[in-house]
């Protein structure tokens, strides 16, 4: 489905800024100080999940400075809406879990059914742990399970429909540096 490019940009322009690139930035510095402490010894696989958690985690390993290997899992439940779905496996892991500790990197824990189904498959694949770390957790009562939080958490963000840095508006803006609200959501 094509989408108006000037509906796009309006998008942008009539979004409000919660966080700065230098923000987030300081956030993703405190997740990696915490996430080197506590992994450092565990030769984990740290996975991104696609496509959001590209960016994020991009910029976290670099961060990381201890030896891990390297992959990504694909799977979506909003699919350029603006609401989640089923979850639809896109891509599972190459690599054995087996007995491994694996660090999940994803952008946002919003009702974290996407994150709840990931670390099931884990710990079903044999993983031995199973972290999380997401950039956003946003704030309302609609978990996945009450209580639900990831193990590192870089910013918790209001109950509003939100992109910039992995995050997308119908397919756009998962390059804005910084994280927008739409207008009205
Ligand atoms: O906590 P939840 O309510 O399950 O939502 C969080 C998930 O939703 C987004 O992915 P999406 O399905 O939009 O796919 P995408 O990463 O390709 O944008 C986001 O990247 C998370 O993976
Ligand atoms: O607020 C959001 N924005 C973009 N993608 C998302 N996936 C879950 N929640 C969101």
């Amino acid at each position: 489905m094509s989408i108006d490019l000037e509906h796009v940009k309006q998008v942008m322009a009539e979004a409000d800024c919660l966080f700065s690139q230098e923000q987030v930035e300081a956030a993703m510095a405190s997740m990696a100080t915490e996430i080197n402490q506590a992994l450092g010894d565990s030769n984990p696989i740290v996975y991104s999940v696609m496509n959001g958690g590209l960016i994020i985690a991009g910029q976290l390993l670099t961060r990381l400075d201890f030896p891990m290997e390297v992959g990504y899992l694909h799977a979506t439940r909003y699919r350029n809406k603006l609401s989640g779905g089923e979850l639809f496996w896109k891509a599972k892991a190459e690599h054995s879990l087996v007995g491994r500790t694996v660090l999940i990197i994803d952008d946002i824990l919003d009702e974290g059914h996407t994150l709840a189904a990931i670390v099931e498959y884990c710990k079903d694949a044999g993983a031995e742990q199973v972290l999380t770390a997401v950039l956003l957790d946003k704030k309302h009562d609609r978990k996945a399970y009450p209580g639900m939080r990831a193990d590192f958490t870089g910013l918790e963000v209001e109950d509003r429909y939100i992109f910039g840095f992995g995050l997308d508006y119908k397919g756009y803006w998962r390059n804005a540096a910084g994280i927008f609200a739409l207008k009205g959501h």
